[in-house]
């Protein structure tokens, strides 16, 4: 069996940062995985090089579940968005390294695939209404089944998704913490129009998405639910800030217009209620926050039961290693419902060389083994770590609010 013989924290910034951890072994199979946390970066690169790697270093590199327990059970501060990206990217790397002693696709030891490819969403936005239509056509001309749709909000200086560029959104853009306003009133009066043009202009054989990113009230949140129901959204993510998993009750009571929530979730416990009470209908968690593949598929399989579908985060903050992951997950889970893709830069493609590829709407893991997906060491030198925050949020009051 391999043995653990050494395990490095690699990080890199082709534009924005990365943390990938690299697990060797005694027979010279190595695995990585993504420790990306977007504006946390260094607190999980030291949570991993001061506290996880001493403890790695002579176990079987077989025994990922009895490792995924040791890291979790062993800290004693149970989980928390540093803790679970920590293990999260251990999971990946022994997850990886399997697939290659194996010589099979990471999918191949979940069970297999489950469908032909999986089915992506892209990212069209502008600074008004019109300009994130045309983002919208040219998504769809590119041959996307869904299709999430954000626009400036008028009155507002800057919105959340809502890029200087058309593929590339990347949110954390300054050393420190640039400070946008929000008028939830603005905003709440702005998308009912954005759905009715989109539906115009694209028909309705593209699903189309929206983000509000925890930014309303259980109550707004329906009154948006049931004002897009006339436009049939594939879903309404983030409608409010999940701490209070009770709060869905009411924007149940008020809309059917699918919900979707979890890219924050760090553990099955801040889901429990949502799956369970069907408050939900996807749950975002992600394989590099939410503890790994050995985690997300039990939160899967909890929402296999409930009726609720994955629908993975795969924002550029996750690197390609968490992408590649992710991919091998979709294509194999059975209640699978979409992923994410916000196309990474070139810079960040040809440091994480991938087998992963996108064709028409559809991404495909490959079939190299592990994850199929490598880090150029002597590339990601190249590109030393360079603080950046992601922003913050006030009312026009100046009161503090979520970003
Ligand atoms: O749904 C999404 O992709 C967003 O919520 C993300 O862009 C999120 O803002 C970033 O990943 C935060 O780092
Ligand atoms: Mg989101």
């Amino acid at each position: 069996m391999p043995k653990i013989k050494n395990a490095r924290i690699i990080v890199t910034c082709p534009g924005r940062n990365f943390v990938t951890l690299k697990i060797e072994t005694d027979q010279g199979v190595y695995g990585i995985g993504d420790a990306t946390l977007n504006g946390r970066e260094l607190a999980v690169a030291s949570y991993l090089a001061d506290h996880v790697v001493p403890l790695l270093i002579g176990r079987d590199a077989h025994r990922i579940e009895d490792i995924w327990q040791y890291l979790y059970k062993g800290a004693y501060w149970r989980r928390g968005p540093v803790t679970m990206t920590a293990i999260a990217a251990v999971d990946m790397a022994l997850w990886d390294i399997k697939g290659k002693v194996a010589g099979l696709p990471l999918y191949q030891l979940l069970g297999g695939a489950s469908r032909d490819g999986v089915m992506v969403y892209g990212h069209a936005n502008g600074a008004s209404v019109e300009e994130a239509v045309d983002a919208a056509l040219v998504y769809q001309s590119e041959g996307y089944r869904a299709i999430r749709i954000q626009a400036g909000v008028p009155g507002l200086a800057s919105t959340y998704g809502v890029s200087k560029d058309r593929y590339f959104y990347e949110p954390a853009d300054a050393d420190l913490p640039s400070e946008n306003l929000w008028s939830t009133e603005k905003y709440l009066r702005s998308v009912p129009a954005l759905f009715d043009k989109a539906r115009e202009a694209l028909g309705w054989d593209v699903h189309l998405l929206h983000d509000a990113h925890h930014r309303l009230t259980p109550i707004e949140a329906g009154r948006l639910g049931k004002d897009l129901e006339p436009y049939r959204p594939f879903w309404l993510e983030d409608a409010v800030q999940a701490e209070n998993q009770d709060s869905f009750r009411l924007i149940r009571q008020h809309t059917t217009t699918p919900l979707a929530v979890g890219e924050i979730f760090s553990s099955i416990w801040d889901a429990r209620q949502l799956i369970e009470e069907q408050l939900i209908d996807y749950i975002r968690a992600t394989v590099v926050h939410a503890g790994g593949i050995t985690h997300l598929r039990r939160i899967a399989n909890l929402a296999d039961l409930h009726n609720v579908r994955t629908g993975c985060h795969g924002a550029t903050d996750l690197s390609p290693v968490a992408m590649a992951a992710a991919l091998h997950f979709d294509l194999s889970v059975p209640n699978f419902g979409v992923q994410e893709y916000m196309r990474h830069t070139p810079e960040t493609d040809t440091v994480f060389p991938h087998a992963y590829s996108f064709d028409r709407g559809m991404m495909h893991p490959g079939d190299k083994p592990g994850l199929g997906v490598e880090i150029d060491e002597a590339l990601a030198a190249q590109y030393p770590y360079k603080r950046a925050y992601l922003p913050v949020n006030r009312l026009e009051d100046g009161t503090m609010f979520s970003w």
